[in-house]
Formats: structure tokens, sequence, C-alpha cells
């Protein structure tokens, strides 16, 4: 609708809501009494910085009572003579240099149809004063507040609550976990492996809250739905005396085509005293180890032919290797052939491995699964992993040069070809706190000419002059 515009002061108008028309404005002619000529306005529209320098803003025109009161003396109404000169709209939203020294004045924007519909739904109460309800939806949540629309601040009795700087009881029976509380979980749980202690470096503290929450250490194998050992009475034990005879113990194997016994370990010159290491010739030899049991007439500990099951004889280190995640080292000196530690984890199913293999796999995560198949090939095998229960050889990394060795043990169990134990045995000297490692994938090793690098295979990063290059021959063990 036209508007008449009174007589006045006349300002510069910038108009932000890029609405007002000119021909809604009728610029009055000279005036009657005084025989004035109207004086210039300027009235000028700006443009949201955009390319295109307009963008459609759902808003209605522009009308007198859209003006804000501080563009005139009067607070109703557009300022008198009000005299529209439309500049183009310019990019930016700044009025131009030459307006500064003016009276300017402000068109503010005005709400939505929608939001003036609601708020003239509201009948505000007349003693609201600041900004003009007309303009701010602000006096919208004043009247509510006044309505009390809030619920929670009108039940609330402000004057009977007592203001109290103690932490809440909640507070205190459910700290957020801390580096400290984390790593004081982790000593607990290693606190619980038998054997000389096992310890967390410092530089681990970045990586242990996941460990603390998804890692549990034990003691011996977690066996798990499907897995079974051959009964118990299909295992026997030798009928030595005290000290089995080398070259008679029932539980030694025979070389093969020959009676020759195989004899895996012998008392170590060095190394703390009763230390029993692996035969030079072991070391590189592929066979199984059978020690004398429980089911021996030899009798437990005294019988050198107990090494594995007499269990770990050095401290370890769980520490931080930056790329390759956790390492693990000993702060001992390890002699040749030593025995380390044994690889422990939940025992699953062939099966069960190879969905966990593939959902590890997807991920991106790490692979701790070990199968057991140095006895039987073509049958199911059962696999160790180690992801969540396991030892702390768990943490052992490859190297394509390492310096221990898996070699496959029966200390029960002789007649189980499916179910013995992984025992880490040292392939020369590891001086104190030398990171330990193994071949992931000895056979690889002997492979002439060398396999391919598959691109999608994890990287090797052991760092060897002889580093081939990947984990695996292909992106996952296995596979
Ligand atoms: C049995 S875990 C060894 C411990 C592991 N670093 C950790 O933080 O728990 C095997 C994983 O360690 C990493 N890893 C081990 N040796 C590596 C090497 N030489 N280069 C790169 N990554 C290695 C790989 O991600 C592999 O899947």
């Amino acid at each position: 609708m036209a508007q008449t515009l009174p007589a006045g002061p006349v300002p510069t108008v910038i108009d932000l809501t890029q609405e007002a028309q000119m021909d809604e404005y009728q610029v009055p002619a000279k005036d009657e009494k005084t025989g004035d000529e109207p004086r210039q306005v300027t009235f000028i529209t700006l443009a949201h910085r955009s390319p295109e320098s307009t963008i459609p803003q759902k808003r209605k025109s522009v009308d007198a009572s859209e003006v804000s009161s501080t563009t005139s003396t009067k607070s109703n109404g557009l300022p008198k003579d009000l005299h529209l000169s439309r500049l183009k709209a310019t990019s930016t939203p700044s009025p131009t240099p030459s307006l500064a020294s003016q009276n300017v004045s402000v068109v503010i924007p005005s709400p939505s149809i929608h939001q003036r519909r609601r708020m003239e739904a509201i009948k505000p109460p007349s003693n609201i004063t600041g900004f003009s309800k007309t303009w701010y939806p602000i006096e919208d949540e004043k009247i509510k507040a006044a309505a009390f629309a809030y619920p929670r601040a009108r039940s609330t009795n402000r004057s009977v609550v007592s203001l109290s700087l103690r932490p809440s009881d909640k507070t205190l029976s459910s700290p957020l976990p801390t580096q400290t509380s984390i790593r004081a979980t982790l000593e607990q749980k290693l606190a619980r492996v038998k054997g000389p202690p096992i310890t967390i470096s410092a530089d681990c503290d970045r990586l242990l809250a996941k460990l603390a929450a998804n890692f549990d250490f034990i003691n011996d194998y977690k066996i798990q739905d499907g897995v079974e050992g051959v009964e118990d009475g299909f295992n026997a034990g030798c009928n030595c005396p005290i000290d089995c005879p080398t070259n008679k113990c029932e539980c030694l194997t025979n070389e093969p085509d020959s009676n020759r016994k195989i004899v895996p370990y012998d008392p170590s010159p060095r190394g703390p005293p009763g230390t029993l290491i692996l035969r030079p010739g072991f070391l590189n030899r592929k066979s199984m180890i059978y020690e004398c049991s429980y089911r021996c007439k030899c009798k437990g500990l005294k019988c050198w032919n107990h090494v594995v099951q007499r269990g770990r004889q050095v401290r370890l280190e769980i520490f931080n290797t930056g790329k390759r995640g956790f390492g693990l080292r000993s702060e001992d000196h390890i002699v040749t052939g030593q025995f380390i530690d044994r690889y422990l984890g939940e025992v699953i199913t062939e099966n069960v491995a190879d969905v966990r293999e593939s959902l590890a796999s997807a991920e991106g995560a790490q692979s701790y699964l070990f199968g057991l198949d140095f006895l039987v090939k073509d049958e199911d095998i059962f696999v160790i992993d180690g992801h969540k229960f396991g030892s702390a050889t768990r943490f052992m990394n490859h190297s394509c040069n390492p310096n221990c060795k898996i070699i496959p043990v029966s200390t029960t169990n002789h007649a189980d070809d499916r179910l013995y134990y992984l025992a880490f045995f040292a392939l020369r000297e590891i001086p104190p706190n030398t990171e330990l490692t193994f071949d992931y994938n000895p056979t690889e090793g002997e492979s002439s000419p060398p396999k391919k690098i598959d691109p999608n295979a994890v990287k090797c990063l052991c760092g060897e002059k002889n580093c081939r290059g990947q984990l695996w021959p292909n992106a996952r063990k296995g596979q």
C-alpha cells in the first residue's frame, strides 16, 4: 500500500531489507504552509556480499512501521518528506564513504510473515521496554518466560537451594579415567601374571586407554567353543627315574630314520644357575618339543625336560615403538637358546578365526591370530587369538632379521597334534632393553626369489637390511 511521507529532517536511510519499493511511497509536493520544496532523501539498499549480490529473502515489503525508531525523531513512522532515491545494490554491506558524515539511518530487516503472525498472536505486556516489540522476537521469549513456559525454572525454589562447592556423590563415585588410573588398572592386571614382573614403560601412556579397557593378561589358554583336546587317556608319560636319560626317555622322539633321541635342552654355563637352553642344533630344526609332564615318573620340576612349563624366568617390558605400536623388550640379558615366554590367547576354531580376521582386516586393525598348523595342515586347525586375552608376547613385533623364534611345545598332551603351546626362544644373545622380535612368516624368508610385494599388504617397518617389505604376502595373514 502506498505511504504518504511526512515532512521533517532529511536523513539518509539505508535499507537492509532490500524490500522497499519506490512506488510504495508518495513524495509530497511543496509544503503548502511554508512553500518549501521537499528535500532529497537518500534511500539506499544494501546487498549481501555474494557474487550475484542478491540473495532472496523470505520477507515482505517495507512499510512505515518497519523503520527503526532511531531513524526519525518520530518513532512510529517514516521521516517527513522522505524522497526515495534507490541506489543500485552493491556488493558490500557497508555504506559508501561519502555517506559517513551524514545523518545515516538504518532500516533493519523485518521478521518474516510467519514470525510476525506469531508475534501478533501474543499479547505483549505493555510495560516491556527496550527493543521494539515489532522487530525482535526476543519479546516472544520474554513473554513465554513471564507465562512460566519453562517448567524447570518454575518448579525450582531457588531460595532453598544451598550453594555447595563439594563435588556431588556421583562425581566422587565415578571419576573420569585419568592416565594414572588407566595405568593402575593395567598394572593390576599385570600383577596377576605369574613370574618375574612385567612392566609398561612411561612412553606408552598415550596408547594405554584402549589396552586397559579391551585387553586382559592370562596365565594359560582360554579355550573357546568348539575347541577340544584329545581325551586324556590317549596321553602318556615316561617311566624314567628322577633324571630322564637323554638316550632312553620315552617323552623324547626319535630323529627321523634313526633311534637317536631328539634332546631339546642343555644346561647353560651362562645365565642364572639352573638355566636350561635350547641346544644349538634345535634352533635350526623344525621339530616339536615334547617335555616331560605330570604323567611321567620323573615327577615334575626336578627333571631337566621341564623348561616351558616351568614358566617365564625373565622380566619383560611393554614399550612404545612409535609407528609399529607397542613392542616388547627385557631388562635382563637373554642368552642364546633361552626360553622367554609362551604366546597365549583364546583358542578358537578356524571358522571363528576367519570371521574375526575379516572383521579386523576390514577395520584395518592389528592381527593377533596364530594358527596351530605345525603338525596338521589339511584338517581344521585351532587358532590362538591374542587380541582380547593374551600374554606379554602378544606385543612382539615382526622383524625380517629376528632375535627370537617360535617353537611348538607339547607339555602334557603328547598325543594331541592340534593343541600345544607356542614358545619363544632367543635365537642369539639379546642385550638388555633390545626389542624382542620374531619372523611372522618364516617360510617367506626362505622363498627364493623373494615374493613380490602386495600393495595391500601390511608394510614391514622393521628397518633391517634384509627387510622383505611386507609382514605377510597377502593383505592379511593366511589369505
Ligand atoms: C601381534 S601385534 C604386535 C604388537 C603391536 N605392535 C601392538 O601395538 O599391539 C601385530 C601387529 O603389529 C604391527 N607390526 C608388527 N610388526 C611390524 C613391523 N615390522 N612393521 C609394521 N608393523 C608391524 C602390525 O600392525 C601387526 O598387525
